[in-house]
């Protein structure tokens, strides 16, 4: 019997959604039907993260209460920000990360029922505490206070105000807000795909959540974002860069940010992203994070465009950071702040008509062996 497997399980469909469509020959991205660019321009996080757990747009009522909800589930227990202040100097934010939502969820009287109601509340309020939690780990581990939110703020613009203690301008608090949209949800992506698995054993939201942090810590997926800073680092300068991507690509090395296991051509998220990081060195005069990564993107598209290698979401949305004074440790908790929605709301739809994940792998061990007694090996 021939058996055909599906390394990396590539193109095989375990579920249904209608959440999120994605062509990645034509770089097409929707939610709820809805293209992605229309998401960035004229909806916000709030509203989106609330339309992917109903599945369809809010009315504005919906939205008034949604949002009034989240600002009021801005808090964190008092013991969950002692607990941050004591976490080791020097841990990555994406260990703390983990490490804090698994423990806010021993504050929760709920955090054990599985109902799709008890999913949904846990969902709404880890979606404004995951700004409150990332803003505290990043002051704790500059040996600051951790600020108190504010109610007056939007989701986008508290948490700047969180992490920096300066109100970021309207203008700031609104791109932040984009880029929040830009990572809210991906299909079944890695992480969301690990949150899926672990809810399928009827495990809480919080145990889904915790392991969805954990697949998108690593540097093919979320962890990209950082790991292209890293690199824009060591190129230093924009004249090297093309001859850096070019000794990469000889050496048969990744490319960090580019590449996709669905898209073959441009994720429709790093047209976006790179619009506003071109709007914003416009403004502010090019940074050379922009030049270089303008030079990348040439390198890579002349050289593996015709392999489907294109720039991914974790390209240009560094910069955009960078932009807001944000340190690039912090990158893919900010990816872990947006993709919440999308893993709450994948995990509960899913959870309507669960099934235990359980896929197989084809043996290919040793047969008819015997048991050898240690002195004998
Ligand atoms: C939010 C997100 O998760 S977006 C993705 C973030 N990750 C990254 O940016 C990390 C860099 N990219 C990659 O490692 C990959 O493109 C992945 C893991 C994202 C997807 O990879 P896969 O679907 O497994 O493709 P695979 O690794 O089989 O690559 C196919 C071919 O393209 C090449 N390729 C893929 N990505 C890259 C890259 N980043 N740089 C150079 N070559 C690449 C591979 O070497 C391979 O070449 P070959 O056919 O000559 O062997
Ligand atoms: O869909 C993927 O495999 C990765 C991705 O772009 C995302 O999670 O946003």
């Amino acid at each position: 019997m021939t058996t055909t497997i599906a390394k990396g399980l590539e193109g095989v469909l375990f579920t249904e959604s209608k959440l999120t469509f994605i062509n990645g020959t034509e770089g097409i991205l929707t939610h709820l039907g809805i293209p992605i660019q229309e998401w960035a321009e004229n909806s916000t996080f709030e509203e989106l993260s609330l339309a992917l757990l109903l599945g369809r747009l809010p009315n504005a009522q919906e939205l008034a209460e949604f949002d009034a909800d989240l600002k009021a589930n801005r808090e964190i227990p008092g013991e969950l920000v002692e607990v941050i202040k004591a976490f080791p100097r020097g841990v990555h934010p994406m260990q703390a990360l983990r490490t804090a939502v698994s423990h806010l969820g021993l504050f929760d009287p709920q955090a054990e029922e599985t109902s799709e109601a008890a999913r949904t509340a846990i969902s709404r309020r880890m979606i404004a505490q995951f700004a409150t939690i990332i803003a505290a780990i990043n002051r704790a581990q500059e040996g600051q206070e951790p600020v108190a939110p504010r109610l007056d703020l939007t989701h986008a613009g508290n948490f700047l105000y969180m992490l920096t203690g300066q109100e970021p301008t309207a203008e700031q608090a609104r791109l932040f807000d984009i880029a929040l949209v830009l990572h809210a949800d991906h299909g079944m992506n890695a992480s969301t795909f690990t949150a899926i698995a672990t809810a399928s054993t009827l495990s809480d939201q919080y145990s889904a959540i915790v392991s969805a942090i954990g697949a998108l810590k690593g540097p093919l997926h979320g962890g990209a974002n950082e790991a292209v800073m890293d690199m824009l680092d060591e190129i230093g300068t924009p004249d090297k860069a093309a001859s850096y991507i070019t000794d990469k690509l000889d050496r048969k090395e990744k490319v960090m940010g580019v590449g996709h296991r669905v898209y073959k051509y441009f994720d429709p998220r790093s047209r976006v992203l790179r619009d506003y990081a071109a709007h914003v060195a416009e403004k502010q005069g090019k940074s050379h994070y922009y030049q270089i990564l303008e030079t990348i993107e040439k390198t890579v598209v002349d050289r593996l465009g015709s392999k489907g290698i294109y720039p991914n979401v974790d390209f240009y949305s560094g910069t955009v950071y960078s932009d807001l004074g944000i340190q690039k440790a912090y990158f893919t908790p900010i990816f872990a702040l947006a993709r919440i929605s999308g893993w709450c709301a994948s995990v509960i739809e899913y959870e309507r008509d669960n099934r235990l994940l359980r896929p197989d792998a084809e043996y290919t061990g040793a047969t008819n062996q015997h048991y050898v007694q240690l002195q004998d090996r």
